[in-house]
């Protein structure tokens, strides 16, 4: 079956789910096999789980399934989070956003106890850059903020777009630009320029989030961030 190692991962997740708990739906087609899976559980066993959303669609897919899904604003913490991710290294370092929820997801990942991903094998690396990086710009200045990330940074920024080459917006109405950092040496520095850039939002570079990375494929493996 072609997503089995993303329907393992997510079946593995929820092993991590326990009554009561406050959980972080992710988003992207992995995140979204959990989210149904994680209904149906709820559902079957009676459980009494609230959740919050890292996205209009997982928002969306949730309640369609049933789940609780309360406003962030309403929890004060939240237990876990289980989430894709889009590449991944041996330190459960990641790039998120292929699918331009990376702002939201960062917010629910930093109030969240626990973060879980789940991918299947294709998404883990030796270095992080083979996926390109996510950057969520305010559409006013993004020009600028585009020959920032070209010509001070070198990182060969492009616009995403849509099907029909209008830019691609955000749940928050921003711009995603996306970079390649297969260059980059040092990726905690090019995190904390890209984060006190003016203009820049959030990126997709997820460093010291990820607590346990679940990898589907068989033999499925489970590893958990060692500081
Ligand atoms: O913006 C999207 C998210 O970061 C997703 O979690 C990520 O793109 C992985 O998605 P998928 O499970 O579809 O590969």
């Amino acid at each position: 079956m072609e997503d089995f190692g993303k329907v393992a991962a997510a079946t593995a997740a929820l092993r991590y789910v326990s009554n009561n708990m406050v959980i972080g739906l992710g988003s992207g087609s992995t995140a979204n096999i959990f989210i149904e899976k994680l209904a149906n559980r709820v559902k079957s066993e009676k459980m009494k789980i609230r959740c919050v959303a890292t996205s209009i669609s997982s928002k969306e897919l949730g309640t369609k399934y049933g789940l609780n899904v309360v406003e962030l604003d309403s929890v004060d913490t939240i237990d876990i989070t289980i989430d894709g991710a889009d590449e991944v290294d041996d330190d459960l370092n990641g790039i998120k956003g292929g699918g331009a929820a990376l702002f939201y997801e960062k917010i629910v990942a930093k109030a969240s106890d626990k973060n879980i991903w789940i991918v299947d094998s294709s998404k883990q690396s030796a270095k992080l850059g083979s996926f390109k990086l996510p950057i969520e710009v305010l559409p006013i200045g993004s020009a600028h903020v585009y020959r920032y990330l070209d010509t001070e940074l070198g990182l060969h920024p492009t616009y995403r777009k849509n099907k029909d080459e209008s830019l691609l917006t955000t749940d928050s109405n921003n711009f995603i630009i996306d970079v390649d950092i297969s260059n980059v040496s040092d990726l905690y520095d090019l995190s904390n320029k890209l984060i006190k850039h003016v203009g820049i939002v959030e990126h997709g570079l997820f460093l010291d989030i990820c607590d346990t990375l679940i990898v589907g494929d068989a033999p499925i493996q489970i590893k958990h961030r060692k500081n």
